[in-house]
């Protein structure tokens, strides 16, 4: 694989599958062995002028400091090795390699990510058109499984010619395929579908460096308060139902309540994939990103898959899904890793400072009666102590904003099982499944200044929201069960103004 070279001839059997705010990701279409069951990685860059979203040296100065114990990282020159080296190295170990997916490099011309861009273009959301575009700078990309098929499944037909009109997809192809787009990861037999979650941060932070007036951040979790952030900047239309807490409750309860709100507010926290298709949430990632949602539809799409009455499979699908992630225990590992956050950001700010060897903004910018000997104090720490409290603070950043692919298919009475197995009780039927995490990109120093301003932002939307509320005593509702409704915090934006004070990004 290591000499494989993708040319502009190649391009063409790849096809666009989703993309991120840093990465588009592609399927392949072709019927190359090595490729087949495989997506593409590709790094994009801003539409402002700069060279790459990621800056394509590797570690700054700082950075070599914070992770000098990983040697396999502070020896990588390039970026792009280094995302993949920080994977294999730290992100795996953590969370459980049969979890993760390090991928492997494989080197491209100029030609083929400039043919990538101009096949793809018309499939991606015009807003992600509008700010990214393929970083033709970059010699490699990362080949990864395709977490939403499950490739030894596929049966291969008879191929289709160059420039021949495929029966089932309607593409004229332009070389000779095996597979179409559409059968790419289309199981013959039996459907795959598949669910990808970005839980977020699922605990609240106990930190005694929380202020005193950020002490809110101890009792509602930040997905919550972030939604009033991206409300006031109509990043979302409405207040999502989803809890992190609940998912990551370790209950079945907790996990199924869960689920049931991302189905409901799926945002950028839940997908449906049917064969690598998405059948269910929003194509191109972000919390804007185009809705091809399907509705009552979806009861449809299950129909080859869930064997229940009309009206039931949706539900019986989301009990499948909070079992699965009860049984598989992938979320406990993730908290794990996201508990490695244990300065919160108010803390560990301090640290940062220490190891850029700058003056503190923060401590500078505490009045006097606020500035307590605790802040101060960490300024006279060891280095290594800062290094460990900022690197652990990174790590779990990571943890806080990947996101988890679980992939199920019937399971055959004839097959000889190749993954785990969960049990849906309410249909009586057995599905193979597996979960992997996607998403552990590496975070940037340099971030953790816009990590502090952004936390502050939040708490201040929140709190400021919440104030209004209580003056103007309206929108709460006391559901049946006695909590009060969410949806409350869905008030007319002009409740915000007060607190907050800018843009979330
Ligand atoms: O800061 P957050 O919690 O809003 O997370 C960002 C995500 O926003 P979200 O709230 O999940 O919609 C954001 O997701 P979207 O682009 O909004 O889909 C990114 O994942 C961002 O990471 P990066 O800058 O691409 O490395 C994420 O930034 P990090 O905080 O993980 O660095
Ligand atoms: N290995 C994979 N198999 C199948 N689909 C994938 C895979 N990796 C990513 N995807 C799809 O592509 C989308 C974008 O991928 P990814 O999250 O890696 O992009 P990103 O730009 O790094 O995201 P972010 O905005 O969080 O930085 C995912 O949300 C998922 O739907
Ligand atoms: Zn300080």
């Amino acid at each position: 694989m290591e000499k494989v070279i993708l040319e502009e001839k190649d391009a063409v059997d790849w096809i666009y599958r989703g993309e991120g705010a840093a990465n588009l990701i592609l399927a392949y279409t072709g019927s190359s062995p090595a490729f087949i069951g495989k997506v593409l990685r590709i790094q994009k860059s801003q539409r402002n002028g700069k060279s790459g979203v990621k800056e394509g040296r590797a570690l700054t100065t700082h950075e070599r400091l914070l992770w000098r114990e990983n040697k396999e990282l502070t020896a990588s020159s390039n970026r792009e090795i280094l995302e993949q080296l920080y994977v294999k190295h730290v992100m795996s170990p953590l969370l459980g390699p049969k979890h993760v997916d390090v991928g492997i490099r494989v080197l491209v011309t100029k030609e083929f990510l400039k043919s990538v861009e101009k096949n793809v273009t018309c499939h991606r959301p015009a807003w992600r058109v509008h700010s990214s575009q393929v970083d033709v700078n970059r010699d490699s990309v990362l080949i990864l499984s395709d977490h939403s098929i499950f490739p030894d499944g596929l049966e291969v037909r008879e191929g289709l010619g160059s420039g021949s009109q495929c029966v089932i997809c309607l593409e004229i192809y332009r070389s000779y395929v095996t597979l179409c787009r559409l059968e790419v990861g289309n199981l013959k037999r039996e459907p795959c579908i598949t669910v990808e979650i970005k839980p977020k941060c699922g605990f609240l932070p106990i930190s005694r460096f929380i202020t005193e007036e950020n002490a809110v951040k101890r009792n509602v979790v930040r997905f919550r308060m972030h939604q009033a952030l991206k409300l006031h900047n109509q990043e979302i239309s409405e207040y999502s139902e989803y809890n992190p807490l609940d998912l990551f409750s370790g209950s079945r309860e907790g996990i199924q309540k869960a689920i049931e709100a991302l189905y409901a507010t799926p945002q950028n926290n839940f997908r449906v994939f049917l064969n690598g298709s998405i059948v269910f949430g929003g194509l191109g990632g972000g919390t804007n990103s185009t809705t091809v949602q399907v509705g009552e539809a979806f009861e449809d799409i299950l129909k080859n898959f869930i064997q229940a009455d009309n009206g039931q499979r949706t539900t019986s699908f989301l009990q499948l899904v909070a079992e699965t992630i009860y049984t598989s225990g992938a979320l406990e590992q993730l908290l794990e890793v996201q508990k490695l956050d244990t300065y919160d950001i108010e803390g560990a700010i301090h640290a940062y400072y220490n190891i850029i060897s700058q003056p503190c903004m923060v401590c500078r910018e505490l009045s006097k009666d606020k500035l307590s000997c605790r802040y101060t104090s960490l300024h006279s720490i060891p280095l290594d102590q800062s290094l460990k409290i900022v690197k652990d603070y990174l790590i779990a950043a990571t943890a806080k904003d990947c996101s988890l692919m679980i992939s199920f298919r019937p399971k055959e009475d004839g097959r000889l099982p190749s993954h785990n197995t969960v049990y849906l009780g309410s249909t009586n039927q057995a599905f193979e499944y597996k979960v992997y995490f996607i998403d552990l990109d590496l975070k940037p120093l340099k971030k953790m200044e816009a990590y502090y301003e952004l936390d502050k932002k939040i708490v201040s939307c929140y709190s400021q929201m919440v104030k209004t509320e209580h003056e103007t005593d309206k929108a709460v509702t006391i559901n049946s069960n006695g909590s009060v409704r969410d949806q409350r915090y869905a008030l007319e934006d002009g409740l915000f103004t007060e607190g907050c004070t800018g843009k979330c990004k």
